[in-house]
């Protein structure tokens, strides 16, 4: 049983969830079955995330409420700027509403600038779209580098600070969360950001988003700022929501 309080609360986090479907095996079908789930019976999800293939039909397969959102220079982070260029004008042309980029993490520490002026490259090229930069956080190791990523993404004109891309052995942590957001606290709080890789619970989603009120502000997280990054959370965070049994804690992950 849950308590009004968190069911409250689960509801806030389907309404800030990008419901991502990036296996290494992905069809037009399941991608399909995730645009069906993202309508859920407590309202629908902030966004889809999916690869780049799927961009123009999941656009058609969905209502225009739920935003498209896809990865460019995904997962590896490479420095091929024009690559990764073509790929972004390619999602935004067949109706991609927000881009997550992963950063060149790798040229952090010799080249911050190459960094920030790759964000700002494929910023320019986003038209309406948002931009996500995903800094890969559990590949920078320490504290500095990973400060020096939220400067060099946010000097490039980020929309938002995303932690990782979920297929590293360290994803989203609190104490990486944390940086992030003193980064985005630091530069005004209009940035967004994004904990991404590894969030399986209704308590690992709620964490992320009271530790956002607690150094952004109470009135920080709305959907256009605070969003989760989760393939496998919404069942747990839906039957919160309603109250009815969870699906068996971390049995299976
Ligand atoms: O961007 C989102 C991540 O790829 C999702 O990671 P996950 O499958 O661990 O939830």
């Amino acid at each position: 049983m849950t308590d009004g309080v968190e069911a409250r609360r689960a509801g806030e986090l389907i309404a800030r969830l990008d419901l991502t479907n990036l296996n290494e095996i992905c069809t037009e079908a399941d991608v399909a079955a995730l645009c069906e789930k993202a309508e859920t019976p407590e309202g629908p999800v902030a966004a889809i995330c999916i690869w780049p293939d799927f961009v123009g039909f999941a656009r058609r397969e969905l209502s225009t409420r739920i935003k498209v959102a896809t990865v460019v220079n995904f997962p590896r982070g490479g420095d091929d700027v024009d690559a990764t260029l073509a790929e972004t004008r390619k999602a935004v042309s067949d109706g991609a509403d927000e881009i997550d980029l992963v950063i060149a993490y790798e040229r952090l520490a010799d080249d911050p600038g190459f960094v920030e002026a790759q964000v700002r490259t494929i910023k320019a090229s986003c038209g309406h779209a948002k931009l996500k930069t995903i800094l890969e956080t559990g590949r920078l190791f320490d504290e500095g580098a990973i400060r020096t990523a939220c400067h060099a993404a946010l000097s490039g004109g980020a929309d938002f600070l995303k932690t990782s891309t979920g297929k590293v052995e360290v994803n989203a942590t609190p104490a990486s969360a944390r940086i992030l957001l003193e980064e985005i606290g630091r530069a005004g709080a209009t940035v967004g950001f994004k904990p991404a890789g590894g969030i399986r619970t209704f308590e690992d989603a709620d964490g992320y988003m009271r530790l956002a009120e607690t150094i952004c502000g109470l009135d920080y997280p709305t959907p256009e700022r605070f969003r989760l990054g989760a393939s496998s959370v919404l069942a747990d965070i839906l039957a919160v929501a309603t109250g009815t049994e969870r699906p068996g804690g971390l049995a299976g992950y």
